[in-house]
């Protein structure tokens, strides 16, 4: 899968070699948006990032069963929308797994693919990492990963009483965007042009997503 993060080169800083460092922002996607690439960019600049790993999720547990759309058509939005960006790579690892997705499955597994010298940096709303003592394993995710909650409008933290040096807090450009909100907005008739890449409008336009409130079958 050409998409799929590696774990052999290593950058070189200053001419000397460091270990590689690897974001991943794990999320429903359910559309992306531009919130969503901003804040990779945003992250993979201020941590100095070689590359960062979209994760879109199979089945969040924490939201609404039945109401996220089927993974592939997530998965597809998310290729589509990271593309160009040389930095931004695209994983299957938790539409591939089955059951309930668990973000400590798939930094354990991500650690295992790429090995123990990789930095691992876990990129993260304030909202959902407001939440995250309610995840699973949560003392071994901090085991696992850096994790780096972005600021979103909306959605402020400043002190997240979680473990010192696990997590950092970014200010990121604020966009006031929703996956929720682009929904709302199809499902009305309203545009969604500039709030996404022009590819996910097309996409959404092609495949007839959120006109109402079914869920569509996962056959993209
Ligand atoms: N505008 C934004 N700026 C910064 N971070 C964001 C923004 N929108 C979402 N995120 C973060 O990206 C991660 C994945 O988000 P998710 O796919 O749930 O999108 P969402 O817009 O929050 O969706 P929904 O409205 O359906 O809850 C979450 O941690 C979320 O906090
Ligand atoms: O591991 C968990 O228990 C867990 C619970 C809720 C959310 N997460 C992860 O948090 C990320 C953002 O989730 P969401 O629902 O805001 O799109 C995404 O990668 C989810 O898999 C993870």
């Amino acid at each position: 899968m050409p998409n799929e993060p590696t774990s052999t080169s290593e950058a070189a800083e200053g001419g000397r070699s460091r270990p590689r460092r690897v974001g991943i922002m794990g999320g429903t996607f359910d559309p992306i948006h531009h919130g969503h690439l901003v804040a990779g960019s945003e992250v993979a600049h201020l941590f100095h990032l070689d590359e960062v790993v979209f994760v879109p999720t199979g089945q969040p547990w924490q939201k609404e069963t039945g109401k996220v759309t089927p993974a592939e058509h997530r998965y597809l939005m998310t290729v589509i929308a990271t593309a160009e960006n040389p930095q931004f790579r695209v994983s299957r690892i938790e539409v591939d797994r089955a059951g309930p997705t668990y973000t400590i499955d798939t930094l354990r597994e991500m650690r295992d693919i790429l090995g123990p010298d990789v930095e691992l940096f876990f990129i993260t709303g304030a909202d959902a990492l407001g939440a995250i003592l309610s995840w699973r394993n949560v003392d071994e995710l901090f085991e696992l990963a850096h994790f780096v909650g972005c600021n979103r409008p909306g959605h402020r933290l400043t002190d997240t009483g979680l473990p010192d040096g696990k997590v950092s807090l970014v200010e990121i450009p604020a966009l006031a965007i929703s996956s929720t909100e682009c929904r709302e907005r199809v499902r009305k008739g309203e545009p969604i042009w500039y709030l996404v890449p022009d590819g996910i409008v097309r996409y959404i336009n092609k495949t007839g997503l959120y006109l109402d409130d079914r869920v569509m079958d996962g056959t993209p």
